[in-house]
């Protein structure tokens, strides 16, 4: 018999009211208890579904729809910790959420964020796994085979005896989710858990969560924006959307999902029925597609083949010889990088390959070793912070490092007077890029995408010649980077150089002109964006997978509308 392992009955939780649960207890960002009693409208309204045991179930929505919200609520997070009114009833396991807190909920439900290293306690892969059996009092050597087990069941023989700070971030992932294994729950939830890897890394990840639900029969609930990275593993999907929620088999969720991955979205336009949610679905209806586009290919201009403006004028940016070592790590060794107005940048490569350290160096900001930099001539290193901002604005991966004011009225008005823009501009930017973010809330209490969408959008305000941006789409839904990708072409069209570091394949193909790959800090590539990341199938585009030569749905759709005129 089969036993349920996630129950959401009737659950309704806005934020807003003060924390339910013990005093004393450090939050998880809410802020309730200062804001007053002022209830915000419902993230989950009367939300229902049951998860069977052993079935791998992706949460998709919008930017900001509610996701981390849901996934909190399956271990108690939410609402004890960040207060709120909620009602309804949570069960896991048969267990009932309400008053137990996350460690009381261990054997039953592991919850794994965003960010693997702000969750760990111990500084070594084996302590850490060690760590929660310990707590639950588990005799030592039942707690050495288990922690064996789940070593091996998670590709982890090679590194258990090294220090987490020398793994890799898809080394780091896969310790968190060991971690919330070892007390042996039925359920994982996970949120975003690939958001900050690289393809190859991400895919370890999820091939090792497929093994969990396979195997073992652990039921997986994962929140997840690159659709295109996980609907190959998952059985199922919740769609989350305005408050409400709606469950079924994943086919189905995705086609009336507002957020649904390229594949589905060039299903649709093509007719195809279902639509096919994997690439090798699709194929087996693309002959017909491919032949009609066969026949547009040379009479039709794709969005990516415009000329590269590097040819067209002097460089803005100039890198030489440029250096950057930490002790032990040559981050960045010796990169030569030109790049001119007009230019839309991709770099890329796995993780810790050196594109942070890169952008940071090239700001002027970051540690530079060795080599120069000029921006328009100037040297950005040797200019006052004040002065470098209008030479380059770098937006950071963490987000939150750029904002400092109380809500989000206040940063939007304060970057377009620090930009010198008209008023309104940057929080018209940030509702291109996210829509309805409430003007009045702090940033700290905005979703994971719709912060991002923030701090890009106070950069995007003051628009220095020089655009640099780390990992830009983390928590942005499909729009949303469309959105984001609009802009900087726009940027770029009004004569911006603009430089993006990325690990979002399609996000990729949508906004690059040139593609720059880093491997050991060095440039192993660097050319027109089509001829990069067709040449490799960890960077190809889904379409690309599917239509050779295609990169995205627009520019098949902008193909076949050419055909009909
Ligand atoms: N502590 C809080 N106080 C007030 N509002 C909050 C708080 N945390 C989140 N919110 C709001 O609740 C909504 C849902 O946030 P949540 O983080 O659950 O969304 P999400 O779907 O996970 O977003 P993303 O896709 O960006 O990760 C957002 O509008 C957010 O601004
Ligand atoms: N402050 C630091 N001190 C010591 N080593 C560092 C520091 N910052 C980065 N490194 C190391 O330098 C190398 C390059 O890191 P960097 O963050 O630039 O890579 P990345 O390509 O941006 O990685 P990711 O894709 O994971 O963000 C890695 O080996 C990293 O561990």
């Amino acid at each position: 018999m089969t036993v349920d392992a996630i129950v959401f009955e009737h659950v309704t939780f806005a934020y807003g009211a003060p924390p339910s649960g013990a005093t004393g207890v450090r939050g998880i960002g809410g802020h309730s208890a200062d804001s007053g009693p002022a209830v915000h409208r419902p993230v989950l309204d009367d939300v229902s579904f049951t998860l069977p045991e052993g079935e791998f179930c992706l949460l998709v929505g919008p930017t900001g729809a509610g996701k981390s919200t849901l996934l909190k609520a399956v271990n108690g997070l939410v609402p004890r910790f960040t207060g709120g009114d909620m009602h309804g009833r949570v069960t896991v396991a048969g267990r009932d959420v309400r008053g137990a807190t996350p460690a009381d909920l261990a054997d039953v439900v592991g919850y794994v964020g965003q960010d693997p290293l702000a969750g760990f306690v111990t500084d070594e892969v084996e302590l850490e796994l060690a760590y929660t059996a310990e707590q639950l009092g588990v005799a030592p050597a039942a707690m050495r085979k288990r922690v064996t087990e789940i070593v091996d069941l998670l590709g982890l023989a090679d590194v258990r005896d090294r220090a987490l700070a020398q793994l890799s971030s898809g080394q780091r992932q896969r310790v968190a989710i060991g971690a919330a294994l070892v007390a042996g729950p039925t359920a994982l939830v996970l949120d975003e858990p690939t958001s900050a890897l690289d393809p190859t890394a991400a895919d370890e990840v999820l091939s090792a969560l497929h093994r969990l639900v396979h195997d073992l029969g652990i039921t997986v609930l994962l929140a997840e924006h690159r659709l295109e990275r996980v609907v190959q593993y998952a059985d199922s999907a919740l769609l989350l959307d305005g408050g409400r929620c709606t469950a079924g088999p994943l086919g189905e969720i995705l086609a009336r999902s507002p957020v649904a991955p390229p594949v589905v979205g060039l299903g649709r336009l093509a007719g195809w029925p279902g639509p096919p949610v994997t690439i090798r679905e699709a194929r087996r209806h693309a002959a017909p597609l491919r032949k009609i586009l066969a026949e547009r290919a040379g009479t039709v201009a794709r969005g990516t083949d415009i000329p590269s403006a590097a040819q067209a004028g002097p460089p803005l940016l100039e890198a030489r010889g440029l250096t950057v070592d930490y002790p032990g790590v040559r981050a960045v060794a010796g990169v030569d990088l030109a790049a001119a107005r007009g230019e839309r940048i991709a770099l890329m490569g796995r993780n810790g390959s050196g594109k942070s350290s890169l952008l940071w160096a090239l700001q002027g900001t970051g540690k530079r070793s060795g080599g120069t930099v000029a921006i328009g001539g100037a040297d950005p290193a040797a200019r006052r912070p004040g002065e470098r901002r209008t030479l380059a604005g770098l937006v950071p991966a963490d987000a939150a490092d750029l904002l400092y004011a109380e809500t989000v009225a206040a940063e939007c008005a304060g970057a377009d007077e620090d930009g010198r823009a008209p008023k309104g501009t940057c929080a018209k930017i940030l509702d291109d890029l996210v829509e309805g973010v409430d003007p009045g809330v702090h940033p700290r209490d905005l979703s994971e995408g719709q912060r991002l969408a923030l701090a890009l959008a106070v950069t995007l305000t003051a628009a220095p010649p020089l655009l640099l941006l780390d990992e830009p789409t983390r928590g942005l839904d499909y729009p949303g980077k469309a959105a984001l990708a609009a802009r900087l072409g726009t940027l770029a069209g009004a004569g911006h150089c603009v430089v993006v570091s990325t690990h979002d394949v399609e996000f990729c193909a949508e906004f690059a002109s040139r593609v720059v790959v880093l491997s050991d800090g060095e440039v192993v590539a660097d050319g027109p964006a089509r001829q990069i990341t067709a040449a490799s199938p960890m960077f190809a585009p889904q379409v690309e997978k599917i239509l050779p030569g295609w990169m995205t749905v627009a520019e098949v759709e902008a193909a076949l509308e050419s055909g009909d005129d």
